[in-house]
């Protein structure tokens, strides 16, 4: 009896000690969660000051160990709260992705935005934005737009106040823009020339105004010879044409009374033959018959005579009259072949850039639009590549316009050199230029863009006795069934600015 007491004694106090470590484990567990939710509980704090208070009661019932019947209607009220903060938050974050948008697109539209940061708020307004989770994901959007607003407005604030007007250094950079994309006579480029030196010595509003204006009137010069070389040329195509006319009428009428002598010599030969007919028929003796076939055979050989005399004339006129003709046209054919030459050469000059003499924007665009069109009727591969210098602004900032302009020149070389003969490259502007590979699939452009990253950075670029390495950044995609020519070249613009912002010196694709 006793030996079963101590059984059950022993099996009891096992049984308690196993329960309490149960409880232990329990309350520890307990009092990880309570803290938690405490914890929790402090991160809505702020949202609303309804729920501020019940979070703070629940915090304190947390603290001192209430009964979960006390807790039970605590915490019904704040799951009431905390859904109607759901729904706030959920329309909250949709006027905040609105009014950034609205925003955004006001911001686009302001001139004087700087190209990066025009690529970044693009890339922010069609992408970032619309990947936007949470409130809390709109903050660094915001920082990127209100950085924007910022440039944009100092640039505003520049143009407005007439004390600090003096710094423009976008109003410089478009001017030589303008002034890079000109196309001009040869007098003409020695001028611009001269006015690019002036613009890339100074961002000085003054200085830049009358630099605008020395274009203008270049241009303007530029237009007026082209009219006078244009007008003198309809001149003489208009004397040369009247002269045709006057010689084409004065043979008709050179004809016209050829014609008239030649119907009444033949009437006099006609009546002549008639005549000597009628006598013949009356003539009573040899002698006499002879007499009068002699003195007829006489006249009428003059009257041949005359007509010969009279065909000859007028195949001599016909000649002369045609040879005048034709020396008319050859000379006004010489004019106008000299005509076409210029304007061929001057459509060609047009589509070059002048300073890398590469291919520019328009040239491009016609052959994307060309390549896009062939696209559309055979589906055949077409890659398409946007190249962008690495921090140019840097090599200009630290060795001078003249440099950068050099460095563009010996990029644009060996962009040239280092691509198919097929393929076609252009500068799209700036420091940027594209790239067409017709017949070459994305998934084998890899290899090829790789080798013409690398062949640019290594270039032994040495400015002021300093060696320089610069890079490139490639975006590229693929014309695709269903594409548009805008849409396909934002891809790549997208997968250029995917390399820019993956570090630089990469080639990104987008497919
Ligand atoms: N020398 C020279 N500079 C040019 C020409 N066209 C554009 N630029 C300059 O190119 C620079 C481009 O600067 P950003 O758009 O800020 O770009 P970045 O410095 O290359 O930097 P990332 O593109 O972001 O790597 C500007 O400073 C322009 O003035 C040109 O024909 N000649």
């Amino acid at each position: 009896m006793q030996q079963q007491h101590d059984v059950l004694t022993k099996k009891l106090k096992q049984a308690i000690e196993a329960r309490a470590v149960v409880e232990n484990a329990r309350k520890l567990q307990v009092d990880v969660l309570s803290n938690f939710a405490a914890k929790l509980s402090l991160s809505c704090k702020g949202l609303d000051i309804e729920m501020d208070n019940r979070l703070a009661k629940f915090r304190n019932a947390l603290h001192k160990g209430v009964d979960f019947e006390h807790f039970a209607p605590l915490i019904d009220e704040i799951v009431i709260l905390l859904k109607s903060q759901e729904s706030k938050q959920i329309t909250q974050q949709r006027d905040l992705h609105n009014s950034v948008l609205e925003a955004g697109k006001q911001l686009q539209k302001s001139k004087g935005i700087p190209d990066g940061a025009r690529r970044t708020l693009r890339h922010l307004l069609d992408h970032e934005l619309n990947n936007v989770q949470s409130t809390h994901d709109f903050i660094p959007l915001l920082t990127k737009l209100v950085n924007i607003y910022h440039q944009v407005l100092q640039v505003k604030l520049t143009l407005s106040s007439s004390k600090q007007a003096d710094a423009q250094p976008e109003l410089a950079k478009q001017l030589l823009a303008l002034a890079n994309d000109l196309v001009l006579e040869d007098e003409a480029t020695e001028q611009i020339k001269s006015i690019k030196n002036n613009i890339t010595c100074t961002d000085n509003v003054d200085d830049l105004l009358s630099s605008a204006i020395e274009i203008i009137t270049v241009i303007a010069s530029n237009i007026s010879k082209e009219r006078q070389s244009a007008q003198s040329f309809l001149v003489s195509l208009n004397q040369t044409l009247e002269e045709l006319h006057h010689s084409i009428l004065s043979t008709s009428k050179h004809s016209e009374s050829i014609s008239l002598e030649y119907s009444s010599l033949n009437k006099r030969i006609e009546t002549k033959i008639k005549n000597l007919n009628t006598q013949t028929q009356a003539a009573s003796s040899i002698a006499e018959l002879k007499a009068l076939v002699d003195d007829e055979l006489k006249s009428l050989s003059e009257d041949l005579i005359e007509k010969e005399r009279l065909e000859r004339a007028d195949r001599e006129a016909l000649i002369t009259s045609f040879d005048e003709i034709n020396k008319r046209i050859g000379s006004l054919e010489s004019k106008l072949t000299k005509y076409k030459k210029r304007l061929n050469e001057q459509r060609f000059k047009s589509l070059l850039d002048g300073l890398t003499k590469l291919p520019n924007r328009a040239a491009f665009d016609e052959r994307f639009h060309h390549e896009f069109h062939l696209f559309d009727l055979q589906e055949s591969d077409v890659t398409l590549v946007v190249i962008d210098v690495d921090h140019f602004k840097s090599i200009n900032d630290k060795y001078g316009h003249s440099a950068g302009d050099k460095t563009l020149l010996v990029i644009a070389k060996a962009l040239q050199k280092s691509i198919r003969s097929s393929d076609f490259i252009a500068r799209y502007g700036g420091e940027e230029f594209v790239l067409l590979m017709p017949g070459l699939a994305l998934q084998n452009a890899t290899l090829p863009l790789e080798k013409l990253r690398k062949a640019i950075k290594a270039i032994p670029f040495k400015f002021k006795d300093t060696q320089v390495q610069i890079t490139i950044s490639l975006g590229a995609t693929q014309f695709k069934k269903g594409d548009t020519p805008l849409a396909a070249f934002d891809r790549a613009d997208d997968a250029l600015y995917n390399a820019k912002n993956g570090g630089r010196d990469k080639l990104c694709i987008t497919p």
